[in-house]
C-alpha cells in the first residue's frame, strides 16, 4: 500500500473519464459523465436538482460503488483496481466526507466520535488529543461539551463535531454531500466559514455538493451535474415528432 506522500504527488485529485454508472435494475443509465477533473487544492461547488445523481457521484468517487464503465483515479488511484479492503483504507486515509445527516455515532461522545476516525488512520494517542482539541477549540466547541453524547448535541453543535471528525487526520480529499441543507441561512454562513476557515492554509481539495446556489460564491469553481452528466440530457424527439 502506498504512503500517504505517494498519494499526494498526484497533480488530479480527482480524474473521472468516460464513467458510466446504472443501479442494478434499472434500465437506464444514472450517470453517464465523460470527463470531471479536479485539480489538487481546488475548491468545487456541484450543483445538482434532486435526482441528478449526486449522491450515486459521490458514493463512486469514495469507492463505495464501482462504475459500469470507464475509469475514476483518486489521488492517481484507481479504485476500482483496488481489493475491497485496500479501498476501504484508501477512503478512510485520504478522504474526508461530511454527510447531509452529519452520521455521528448517538451513543457516543463527542472526543470518542473523533478517536473512532483517528483511530482508523492510526493517529497516537498523543497526536489525537493535541488535533481534536485543536480542531475542537478553533470550531468553537466548549470544552464542557467534549465528552458529552452525540445525540444531545444542538445541530449547529453536531456539524461541528462532523466537520472535524472529516478533519482530524488531515485528508487530502474533503467530500460534502449537502451539508447545509437542514440548517437556516444563519447556521448555514456559519457553517461554511467554519469549514473554509480551517482549510485557508491547506492545500485540501473539496467537492462541496449542493443544491443551494447562494453557496457559491465560497468556492473557486461551480460545476453543474446538468452538464457534467449526460444521462440527464432530455433525449432529442424532433424526428419522431416529425
Ligand atoms: N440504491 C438505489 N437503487 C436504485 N436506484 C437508485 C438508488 N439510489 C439512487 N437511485 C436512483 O439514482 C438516481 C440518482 O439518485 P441520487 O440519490 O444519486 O440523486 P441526488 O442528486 O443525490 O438526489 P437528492 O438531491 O434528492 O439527494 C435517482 O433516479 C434514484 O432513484
Amino acid at each position: 500500500m502506498n504512503s500517504k506522500a505517494d498519494y499526494q504527488v498526484s497533480s488530479q485529485a480527482i480524474d473521472v473519464k468516460h464513467l458510466q454508472y446504472a443501479w442494478s435494475g434499472n434500465e437506464s443509465l444514472t450517470l453517464d459523465i465523460p470527463e470531471f477533473s479536479l485539480s489538487v487544492g481546488e475548491r468545487c461547488f456541484l450543483l445538482g436538482s434532486s435526482g441528478s445523481g449526486k449522491s450515486t457521484l459521490l458514493r463512486l468517487l469514495s469507492g463505495l460503488l464501482i462504475p459500469s464503465a470507464g475509469s475514476i483515479n483518486i489521488l492517481n488511484q484507481n479504485l476500482a483496481a483496488m481489493s475491497v479492503r485496500a479501498r476501504d483504507r484508501f477512503r478512510a486515509h485520504q478522504i474526508g466526507f461530511i454527510f447531509q445527516q452529519f452520521n455521528l455515532i448517538p451513543y457516543l461522545s463527542i472526543l470518542d466520535n473523533l478517536e473512532v476516525s483517528a483511530k482508523l488512520n492510526k493517529l497516537s494517542d498523543k497526536t489525537f488529543r493535541a488535533r481534536a482539541s485543536e480542531l475542537l477549540t478553533r470550531l468553537s466547541v466548549a470544552e464542557n461539551l467534549w465528552r458529552r453524547r452525540a445525540d444531545q448535541l444542538s445541530v449547529g453543535q453536531q456539524q461541528r463535531v462532523a466537520i472535524a471528525r472529516a478533519m482530524i487526520h488531515h485528508p487530502p480529499l474533503l467530500i460534502a454531500d449537502e451539508p447545509t441543507s437542514a440548517l437556516d441561512e444563519d447556521a448555514r454562513d456559519a457553517f461554511m466559514q467554519l469549514l473554509l476557515n480551517d482549510l485557508t492554509e491547506s492545500d485540501t481539495t473539496i467537492l462541496f455538493v449542493s443544491h443551494d446556489r447562494q453557496l457559491i460564491s465560497h468556492f473557486n469553481r461551480c460545476e453543474s451535474m446538468n452538464e457534467l452528466n449526460q444521462a440527464l440530457a432530455i433525449p432529442d424527439t424532433t424526428e419522431a415528432s416529425a
